[in-house]
């Protein structure tokens, strides 16, 4: 797996490979690892799909029932932490590599990185999942803060076609959603329309 998300102002921009592999087997060459907590807030999941899926989907659920609780949406922050909670406490049971991202009226855009064994932190850029290795130096090189979403999504397609170009785990197609106060925009970039480096 290649994921990553970045903020800009007025939202983020999430993205993800989109291959699930069991050894060099690849089970699922169109998987979508873009997983929506709310409305305004996703995730990115990388490492196992079973355990991800089932992490995404108890905080989805906690969400629910906190805007209903609370009559207001969850802040991005609040979602991260429950997502770290369960990731940190069963951290000998888990294999879960997971950004979380999303916009609210509290903080804005905001992304907050939750890698294996479950410490949690806000980066203005996350990148995670096997692909992420070959791309650390690119992002210290070409990410520049203060981007506009249009940039943003470039950096973000660029970057995760150079990783999945690299790792054997990644591939397929580039997925990318852009979340800001409307909502969340889904775009996908089909293998032969990505930049050949
Ligand atoms: C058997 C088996 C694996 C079932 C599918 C499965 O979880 N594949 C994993 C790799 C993996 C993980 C842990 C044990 C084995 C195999 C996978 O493709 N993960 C991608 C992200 C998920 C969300 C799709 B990525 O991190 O590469």
């Amino acid at each position: 797996t290649s994921i990553m998300a970045v903020e800009f102002d007025g939202g983020v921009v999430v993205g993800a490979d989109s291959r699930t592999s069991m050894g060099v087997y690849v089970s699922n060459r169109v998987t979508d690892k873009l997983t929506r907590v709310t409305d305004h807030i996703y995730c990115c999941r990388s490492g196992s799909a079973a355990d991800t899926q089932a992490i995404a989907d108890i905080v989805a659920s906690h969400m629910e029932l906190l805007e209903v609780k609370l009559g207001d949406p969850p802040r991005v922050q609040i979602a991260a932490n429950t997502f770290k909670e369960i990731c940190y406490n069963y951290r000998d049971q888990l294999m879960a590599g997971i950004i979380v991202a999303g916009w609210d009226k509290a903080k804005g855009g905001q992304v907050y990185t939750i890698p294996l064994g479950g410490m949690i932190v806000r980066q203005p850029v996350a990148i995670g999942g096997s692909g992420s290795t070959y791309v650390w130096g690119h992002i210290d090189a070409a990410y520049r803060p203060n981007m506009t979403k249009e940039e943003t999504v470039d950096f973000v397609k660029n970057t995760l076609t150079l990783a999945l170009t690299r790792d054997g785990s990644s591939g397929g197609v580039v997925r990318v959603a852009i979340i800001t106060k409307d909502g969340a925009e889904r775009r996908v970039f089909l293998h032969n329309e990505l930049p050949q480096f």
